[in-house]
């Protein structure tokens, strides 16, 4: 380690062009589920904006990114919109399950079997060796489609406690129609919340690895299938 003295010499030299650019820390955030539940929506909603106008089933896995700003530092939020197709799915799985540091399990509220299709999805998870200690969350989505709820929040509370997860209904269509569950009631653009809060998880965290030079691009990017990893794994979650 330099004296002061020779600091002082030394800094002399340095400006601001030649000291490195801010690294940006990156949150690789996965999203998975049966399909048809919505999540390249909520995923769209969240990078982009808006409510897609037409969505097809995906293959393989999507990946769409957001640049935030939180207490002056910046973070990018990686969404990995996986495939909820079998078919569309299995040559891709290992990859996406790399260096993850958060799961975002979603359900459809209007389809039961979407929901007991949750153990089996955990389950893969836990397989590819992200356990309780990744932070996850669960998400009931479509509570805009109020008349055709076929899973209640109670029972998806339970089960969220049972899986140590926070729990969030939202709808990606009408992000302000949700419906009573836990963690949702009031607020006027649910989904953008949902991500933020475990943006806001990971960040106060352990430092992640990863990290690349600021670019500044805000808004949605598909860079394929393999277009980016994340760092090592936040270490804790507690319920919101
Ligand atoms: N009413 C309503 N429809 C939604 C909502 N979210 C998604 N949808 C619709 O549900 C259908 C499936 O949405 P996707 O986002 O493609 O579903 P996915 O989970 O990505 O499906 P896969 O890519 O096959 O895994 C589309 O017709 C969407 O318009 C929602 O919040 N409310």
């Amino acid at each position: 380690m330099a004296e002061s003295g020779s600091l002082v010499d030394f800094s002399g030299s340095l400006t601001s062009s030649t000291l490195p650019p801010p690294r940006t820390r990156i949150f690789k955030i996965i999203v998975i589920g049966d399909s048809g539940v919505g999540k390249t929506c909520l995923t769209y909603r969240f990078c982009a904006g808006k409510f897609p106008e037409k969505t097809e089933a995906t293959i393989g896995v999507d990946f769409r990114e957001r640049l935030v700003e939180f207490d002056s530092e910046k973070i990018k939020i990686q969404l990995w919109d996986t495939a909820g197709q079998e078919r569309f799915r299995k040559s891709m799985v290992q990859h996406y399950y790399r260096n993850v540091h958060a799961v975002v399990f979603v359900y459809d509220v209007t389809n039961a079997a979407s929901f007991r299709s949750l153990p089996a999805w955990i389950e893969e998870c836990k397989q590819h060796a992200l356990g309780t200690e990744v932070p996850r969350i669960l998400v009931g989505n479509k509570c805009d489609l109020q008349d055709s709820v076929q899973v209640g929040t109670n029972v998806a509370q339970q089960f969220a406690d049972v899986h140590s997860m926070p729990l969030f209904e939202t709808s990606a269509k009408n992000p302000s129609s949700q419906g009573e569950g836990t963690c949702v009631a009031g607020n006027s653009d649910h989904v953008e919340a949902i991500f933020m809060t475990v943006a806001h998880k990971l960040k106060s965290q352990k430092p992640l690895v990863l990290s690349q030079p600021h670019t500044g691009s805000v808004g949605t990017i598909n860079l394929g299938r393999w277009g980016a990893d994340g760092g090592d794994g936040a270490k804790s979650w507690g319920c919101c």
